[in-house]
């Protein structure tokens, strides 16, 4: 802001006395003690506090992260939205809160790179520093990739909203969750099979929500493409931020010659977790944003491989 004198304005009371003028007061003599050895540790109370609780901790923690992909950019900083949580006996009062954020920012500032190998030993070492039997990290983040035009490959950037969850029990070890939201266009069949040419679209939000095996491993394989392949593949048609006609040719053409209901997008999808090695157990959604319509169309399918397995 470019500061201009001006002889004209008025000389304004000093900032502290502004302050005095809307409120503010002298602090009184304190009498509780400032140092952290002579504070009541309320939160480290034992008594027999009724219920056991199945989780408590802190959301909605905003903090860049980087994270890895096979696909370009390989490399990137993404904003994370973290929860972090532990159960806690009955004879606790509370949890230690501030060691969450502590925890995060002694990983940070070591370069954390967020990945399930990285995540499993957070969780593991959270539980140690909360002295509970477990804990839960969650993150939500926008994963960027590149994509290329049909035709032309001019490239640009689209993204996917990827959560990753990993809980470490004592007695159980890991649990590694991931969801993935990606988004595709889909063209009616019902239209195209009725209509003399052309047939209405939708904007397809699918979502795939996978537990992992406990054997896997992040090695050779990279979860985040896996899934958006599924999503992508499996629809009328891919989206892409740069197209030339040549392009929107064969976006159009392609899409056409792949019409999908609502409900075969979540049976394909379905069908490539149902796969996937990795997969132990999957949700698969879409909403379809319905162009000839003012409400959405939706439809999901769950699958448990394991239960199946053992039938
Ligand atoms: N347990 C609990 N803590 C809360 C709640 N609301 C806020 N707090 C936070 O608790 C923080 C204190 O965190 P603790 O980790 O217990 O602090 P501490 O006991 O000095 O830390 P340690 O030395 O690690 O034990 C405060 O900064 C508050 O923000 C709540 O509902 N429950």
């Amino acid at each position: 802001m470019s500061q201009t004198k001006n002889s004209t304005l008025k000389q304004l009371p000093h900032k502290e006395i502004r302050h005095r003028l809307f409120g503010s007061v002298e602090p009184i003599e304190k009498t509780k003690p400032t140092e952290k050895e002579n504070m009541h540790d309320i939160q480290n109370e034992k008594k027999d506090f009724l219920f056991e609780l199945d989780s408590v901790g802190i959301t909605n923690v905003k903090h860049p992260i980087t994270i890895k992909s096979d696909m370009k950019p390989t490399t990137q900083t993404t904003i994370g939205t973290f929860s972090f949580s532990s159960s806690l006996p009955q004879t606790s009062k509370g949890t230690n809160m501030s060691r969450f954020t502590e925890q995060l920012n002694n990983y940070y500032s070591e370069g954390f790179v967020v990945s399930f190998t990285s995540l499993k030993a957070f969780t593991k070492e959270l539980s140690e520093r909360l002295e509970q039997q477990d804990a839960t990290i969650e993150i939500s983040f926008p994963w960027f990739f590149e994509r290329n035009a049909p035709h032309t490959e001019l490239s640009g950037l689209n993204h996917a909203d990827i959560t990753m969850a990993v809980t470490y029990d004592k007695l159980s070890g890991y649990t590694m969750c991931a969801s993935l939201g990606g988004k595709v266009a889909t063209l009616c069949p019902c239209s195209k099979e009725i209509s003399e040419y052309s047939a209405h679209n939708q904007r397809g939000n699918i979502t795939m929500e996978i537990e992992f095996t406990s054997d896997f491993t992040e090695g050779a394989i990279d979860w985040k493409s896996h899934l958006l392949e599924a999503a992508e593949s499996n629809a009328s048609s891919r989206l892409y931020p740069v197209l030339k006609r040549p392009d929107e040719k064969v976006v159009t053409e392609t899409a056409y010659e792949n019409p999908r209901f609502v409900e075969d997008i979540v049976r394909l999808v379905a069908a490539d977790l149902y796969e996937m090695d990795f997969v132990s157990k999957f949700k698969v959604s879409c909403r379809n944003e319905e162009s000839i319509h003012l409400h959405d169309a939706i439809a999901s399918v769950s699958f448990d491989k394991s239960a199946k397995s053992s039938e």
